[in-house]
């Protein structure tokens, strides 16, 4: 039996092949999404990749050209019937009325819903003014909200009856840093309650503050997705080196199966490597990574057409060393790194991120 919500490999949202074309635009590219149940997922890439589109297409609010969506363990849109109603969705904000108050707008909005008991319709609007923090501004206009305050009324018409499955397209969008921190610790004390969340945004900083789960678009493909933990893991390791005999470095480290690369004359001082200009100390940078190879099956989250999380093999750092040395290669500096996630993330994608707080 399914578990309740979600497929049977507690998936609540699982796409396969979800493609939208606008003419010959290929917004979505033949997306495989896998959710798990309980997951905060952060659905991450830059502007124009597919997030707002993809996001439609799961909500019933646009048709897909191809491919299959199953939300809650049911296929969209042919149950969005039954779908809908356990799924809350603050996508491009709700347009509030700017002279009613907060306690009026949602009156009106759970008002239109077809779900809305009208009998116990004051209470579920105070409640969830309560759940977002908003009692206190409750009778006050919302043209007297900040935008921290129109967002998380948003949030709280979306949280009008119990939610299993939240989507919330970058709802920290346009904030100031305050309302941003206040939907940030809503969003996680949504989760926390036990809804999974499914989160876009064009900030890595975000995705990495709230989520425990993340799928990277770039240009309407999905190029990776897995727990945060994995995707960090798969960040390529690799060694720095300063050295006179940049050279020879090369070769040994080419021997060694990896990929060197000379990155610039440098110098040591006390802050590390820097600029050259210390004499004794001088050397040009060499950096390599290990040789990727596909982990063991099972062992990483693939799914579909994203990128396989790679496991970096790099030899051990004192072979790398005494193979240097002893190939006559002065070692003036050495160190080994990890591709952060944001290194990761734009090799992945091609394009920075926006890693503003
Ligand atoms: N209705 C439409 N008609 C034509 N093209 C569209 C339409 N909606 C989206 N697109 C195009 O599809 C691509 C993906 O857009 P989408 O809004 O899904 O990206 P996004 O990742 O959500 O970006 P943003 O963060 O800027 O909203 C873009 O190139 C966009 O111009």
């Amino acid at each position: 039996m399914s578990p309740a919500g979600g497929s049977a490999a507690g998936l609540t949202i699982e796409t396969q092949g979800l493609t939208k074309r606008f003419g010959h635009q290929l917004a979505v590219d033949n997306v495989d999404l896998a959710v798990p149940q309980g997951a905060v997922f952060g659905f991450l890439g830059p502007n124009g990749s597919g997030k707002t589109t993809t996001i439609r297409m799961l909500l019933g609010l646009a048709a897909a050209s191809a491919g299959t969506v199953s939300v809650l363990g049911m296929p969209m849109p042919r149950q969005l019937q039954e779908v809908l109603p356990r799924v809350g969705a603050l996508v491009e904000g709700p347009a509030f009325y700017p002279f009613l108050s907060g306690t009026a707008n949602l009156h009106r909005f759970d008002a239109a819903s077809r779900h809305g008991t009208p009998g116990t319709r004051n209470a579920r609007v105070a409640a969830a003014l309560d759940r977002v923090g908003l009692s206190h501004a409750a009778g006050k206009r919302v043209h007297a909200y900040s935008l921290g305050m129109k967002q998380r009324l948003g949030i709280a018409n979306a949280l009008l009856s119990p939610r299993e499955l939240l989507v919330l397209d970058e709802p920290t969008n346009g904030l100031d840093p305050q309302g941003t921190r206040e939907v940030r610790s809503l969003v996680r004390s949504l989760a926390a309650d036990g809804a999974t969340v499914f989160v876009s945004s064009h900030l890595l900083a975000e995705v990495e503050q709230i989520c425990t789960h993340a799928a990277i678009m770039s240009a309407g493909r999905l190029v990776a997705q897995g727990p945060l933990e994995e995707l960090r893991r798969g960040g390529e390791m690799r060694i720095r080196l300063l050295t006179p005999d940049a050279g020879t470095a090369c070769e040994v480290l080419l021997r060694l199966g990896m990929a060197p690369e000379r990155a610039g004359v440098a110098g040591i001082n006390a802050a590390g490597l820097h600029a050259a200009g210390s004499p004794g100390m001088d050397g040009e940078v060499v950096t390599a990574g290990a040789a990727a190879v596909a982990r063991p099956a099972g062992a990483a989250e693939i799914a579909g057409n994203a990128q396989r999380v790679q496991e970096p093999v790099l030899p051990h750092p004192e072979d790398i060393v005494a193979a240097l040395v002893a190939a006559g290669v002065r070692v003036r500096g050495f160190a080994v790194e990890r591709e952060s996630l944001e290194e990761r993330f734009v090799a992945l994608t091609g394009e920075g991120f926006d890693v503003a707080q």
